[in-house]
């Protein structure tokens, strides 16, 4: 088990974060913002920051940046003194339609529209490897100039198999290495050998449907070994993701339970 140090927790918004390649921090649990509609979201992030979410993982194909950004400058706008916008991590997808160089710079100005309520783009991920040679390469191009115009921060990679991994790390024009790969990652899907590759190469694993969806939480061994640490299923899911240096986000889809305190995700 990891242990997180419990004062970092007490009101709920010091979320330990975690040091990527290129030298930014993330908050080490985020909320993931699939399935969640356009109409609904930025009350739903709003509330999550005041329960200490910080960080904030969404996509162009969610259809719903520009109420995540809405609902983290309504945050930040009650209450400047405190709620910084430094202190928030935003993530953001391009599907692989927009993979080539010219579409990628195009979806980059699409995302920084949305995202023109909170200033900057934390992270933007490439995410799928689903295209070719050709246009993957003029993606990542495209990425790196992003992060020079100075308004994305970090870039990463989501879905990317250690061959793509490669691939990416072998360009002759590579000025930035992914700092991410953000993958679907939980015991019943360990990627053994795409985790080692990305630790060796100081690539961060992140770990996309860390509860499994929802469809092993009552496994038997699972549950026996949450009784056994008093946690929750969930609890020790989380703390699986964690102990593989990455992040992990927390979905939703009815939300009856969402607000459950994100201190009792932590196991300690
Ligand atoms: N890059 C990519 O291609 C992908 C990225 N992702 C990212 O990962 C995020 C999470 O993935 P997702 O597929 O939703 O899967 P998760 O593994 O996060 O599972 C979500 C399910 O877990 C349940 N749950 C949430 N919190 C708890 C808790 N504390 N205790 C018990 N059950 C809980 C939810 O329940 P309830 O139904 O009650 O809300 C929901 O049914 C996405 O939102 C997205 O941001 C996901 C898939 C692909
Ligand atoms: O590409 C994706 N497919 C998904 C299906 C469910 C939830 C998130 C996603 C993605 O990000």
């Amino acid at each position: 088990m990891i242990n997180i140090p419990r004062k970092e927790l007490n009101d709920g918004s010091h979320i330990p974060k975690k040091e990527l390649n290129d030298g930014s921090h993330i908050p080490i649990i985020g909320l993931g913002l699939a399935q969640i509609p356009a109409t609904e979201v930025s009350d739903l992030v709003y509330t999550a920051l005041k329960k200490g979410y910080r960080h904030f993982d969404s996509a162009a194909i969610y259809k719903n940046e520009r109420g995540v950004c809405e609902g983290i400058a309504k945050w930040i706008k009650e209450d400047p003194g405190n709620n910084k916008r430094s202190d928030v991590w935003y993530t953001t997808k391009i599907f692989e339609t927009e993979h080539g160089y010219e579409k990628t710079k195009n979806a980059i100005r699409v995302c920084l529209e949305n995202a023109k309520t909170i200033g900057y783009i934390d992270m933007i991920l490439v995410h799928s490897a689903r295209s070719n040679w050709e246009r993957r390469h003029g993606t990542w191009i495209a990425l790196q100039e992003a992060v020079e115009s100075g308004f994305v921060k970090t870039i990463g990679v989501s879905n990317y198999a250690l061959k793509h991994v490669q691939e990416l790390l072998e360009y002759k024009d590579l000025k930035i290495k992914p700092a991410v790969d953000q993958v679907e990652l939980h015991p019943w899907l360990m990627r053994e050998e795409l985790v080692t590759y990305l630790q060796k190469n100081k690539i961060a694993p992140e770990a996309y449907s860390p509860l499994t969806r929802g469809m092993w939480l009552d496994d038997p061994t699972l549950v026996r070994i949450a009784r056994k640490h008093n946690k929750s299923p969930a609890q020790i899911l989380i703390n699986w993701s964690l102990s593989k240096d990455s992040s992990a986000f927390q979905g939703l889809r009815s939300q009856k339970d969402w607000t459950v305190t994100l201190k009792s995700l932590i196991s300690s």
